[in-house]
């Protein structure tokens, strides 16, 4: 529980930030949002970032590609049945590989891209479970997607992010660490 309910949603605050600053487009975008929802000098408010769809889009892409846990609880068929091809027998523990999912071919244009603009065009399938689904979706789904994104709003509002020089060369390689253009302090994590 302890892991479960603070460690998915911090390594979800690093990986959405590393992949933001390897996108300087959705950073600006993601920004540009902010200062129209919540104004230049104010502080963000956990209602202004239902105000903020591009936000959302970020979110929900960085889960699709970097959820926590690739597999997710355990199940037991119920009766038999058959997946891709094979037959399992009732009675069997099943896990499903939500990490391969996420990135199969057959439900995503490329999806090895960061591009939070496919979660516009997009339904509520099974192709994407970030959380689960059934009797035992996550039962921190609303805290955790709400302590996500309004920490992601702070810091992209308060700050502009950007690479030290001698990691942006190497721009594919995931980092985390930033610093604030605005003041001589860099924070590196
Ligand atoms: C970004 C944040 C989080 C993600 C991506 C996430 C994801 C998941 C997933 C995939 C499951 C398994 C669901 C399934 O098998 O259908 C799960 C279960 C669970 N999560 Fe989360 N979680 C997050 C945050 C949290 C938080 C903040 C809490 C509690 C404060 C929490 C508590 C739980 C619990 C108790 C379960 C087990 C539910 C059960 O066994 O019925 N999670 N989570």
């Amino acid at each position: 529980m302890v892991i479960g309910g603070t460690n998915t949603t911090s390594s979800m605050v690093e990986w959405t930030m590393s992949e933001l600053m390897l996108h300087h487009e959705v950073i600006r975008k993601v920004q540009e949002e902010l200062t129209e929802v919540v104004g230049i000098n104010n502080t963000v408010e956990e209602f202004h970032v239902q105000k903020s769809p591009y936000l959302h889009a970020v979110v929900k892409e960085a889960l699709r590609l970097h959820r926590p846990t690739p597999l997710l609880l355990p199940r037991w068929t119920i009766q038999d049945c058959k997946a891709g091809g094979c037959t399992i027998p009732k009675g069997t523990k099943v896990f499903l590989n939500v990490w391969a999912m996420h990135r199969d071919p057959q439900f995503w244009d490329s999806p090895s891209e960061f591009r939070p603009e496919r979660f516009f065009y997009f339904g509520s399938n099974f192709e994407y479970l970030p959380f689960g689904s059934g009797k035992r979706i996550c039962a921190g789904l609303p805290l955790g997607e709400r302590m996500l994104m309004y920490v992601l709003a702070t810091f992209l509002h308060m700050f502009n992010w950007k690479l030290p020089t001698r990691y942006r060369a190497r721009s594919l390689r995931k980092v985390g660490n930033c610093s604030r253009e605005s003041n001589t302090t860099s924070c590196y994590s």
